[in-house]
């Protein structure tokens, strides 16, 4: 069923929360597999590779201090994110440049390279767009290819100076440079593509929450109240459960506008929605009917116990003041019956209602007995 008018933004949201919390634990487990491959990596080493001797505990070191910060949740999402892509990439960089500072020869390494550091360099694009989203991957994935680009490009240039045609590394690094030009072009449309959905999703979830709700009060409006009736009556009749209509009419409104002004008119019909809402259960309906009338529908509750239910709410009100000014509440009560038509209840509850406030108001009328 459609959810209730009121809980559209409140989906937005908890998609949200869902996305962080899935978030935040994959990069917990990336960071936790990072840490162990590369004390996998210290331990088996070979002899005289400094790079790994020295940097591999570092950024371990670091990676754990980052995950234990992110784990407690000292660090927001997006500074994990940041600092995530920037660790790592320091890391992978720094390798590949030291690979070609320090590493042996060119024609050697090139096709170590090829296997081992460029789908390295690979993660490093696709993390950028799935951490940063489109635009910190775009500068991500750009730079980190220009940086690889640039430090490999210098490198073979010399062999391809020196050997002429019989030099085939430009034809490796052409072919890798290619690949992660692709990478970039793919993840980059995934990533906007991703995005698109997510912000038309959200904006057809608050159109759909606006469209259905008071801006006021926050309840749902009369068209959030139509749909939620007639999702409603349709399982009444389905299931031959009982379904109440409640109709409820602030007293004497027009004179608090006229006494306190409309702005403290506002503030009472804010508050009196807000007292509503916390009076009905998840499942009931809470509605501003027009004016300053609301509507209260319960699925699976009898007329017996709706009145109970109205009673209590109308002596909640009654009792403290609301925005500063006593306020008393007249309420008429109807059942809606299969197959009448749920227009037929509301009729019959508003015509409860005006005989309760032609009786005086502050009191409850159901169709079968009158409480004061
Ligand atoms: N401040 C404020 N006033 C509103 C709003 N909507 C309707 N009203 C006013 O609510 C008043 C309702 O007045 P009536 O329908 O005469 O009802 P009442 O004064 O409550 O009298 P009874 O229902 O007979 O007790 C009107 O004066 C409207 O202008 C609103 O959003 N804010």
């Amino acid at each position: 069923m459609d959810p209730a008018p009121g809980n559209h933004l409140q989906a937005v949201k908890i998609e949200l929360n869902r996305l962080e919390t899935y978030r935040r634990r994959t990069y917990l487990g990336v960071l936790a597999l990072t840490v162990a491959i590369m004390m996998l990596s210290w331990a088996f080493r070979e002899q005289g590779d400094p790079f790994i001797t020295i940097a591999y505990p570092v950024f371990s070191v670091i990676l754990t201090i980052l995950g234990f910060a992110f784990w407690r949740r000292s660090l927001q999402l997006r500074t994990m994110e940041i600092t995530l892509v920037a660790v790592v990439g320091t890391m992978i960089l720094s390798r590949l440049a030291w690979h070609f500072a320090v590493g042996d020869p060119l024609g050697e390494h090139l096709l170590l390279l090829t296997g081992g550091h460029y789908w390295a360099v690979g993660i490093m694009i696709v993390g950028g767009f799935i951490a940063l989203g489109f635009r910190g991957g775009m500068v991500t994935g750009v730079a980190t290819l220009l940086f690889s680009g640039a430090l490999t490009t210098q490198e073979v240039s010399q062999c391809f100076l020196a050997a002429g045609d019989h030099c085939q590394n430009w034809v490796y690094l052409l072919r890798i440079h290619l690949f992660l030009t692709v990478l970039l072009v793919l993840t980059s449309a995934g990533t906007l593509l991703r995005e698109r959905s997510w912000s038309a999703f959200a904006r057809a979830e608050t159109l759909h929450h606006w469209a259905n709700t008071d801006p006021l009060c926050g309840l749902a409006n009369r068209r959030g109240a139509d749909r939620f009736l007639s999702a409603e009556a349709a399982q009444a009749d389905r299931y031959q459960r009982p379904l109440t209509i409640i109709l409820i009419d602030i007293d004497e409104f027009k004179s608090i506008n006229d006494d306190y002004g409309h702005e403290v008119g506002d503030a009472v019909i804010r508050e009196f929605a807000a007292i509503l809402s916390k009076t009905v259960r998840e499942v009931d309906l809470a509605a501003r009917w027009g004016g300053d009338e609301f509507l209260v529908a319960t699925p699976g509750v009898d007329l017996r116990s709706a009145r109970h239910a109205a009673q209590r709410c109308r002596r909640a009100i009654e009792r403290a003041p609301i925005a500063g000014v006593s306020v008393t509440a007249t309420v008429g009560i109807a059942e809606y019956l299969p197959g009448q038509g749920i227009e037929d209840a509301i009729s019959r509850a508003d015509a409860m209602l005006y005989r309760a406030k032609a009786a005086g108001r502050n009191r409850v009328i159901t169709e079968a007995c009158e409480l004061a």
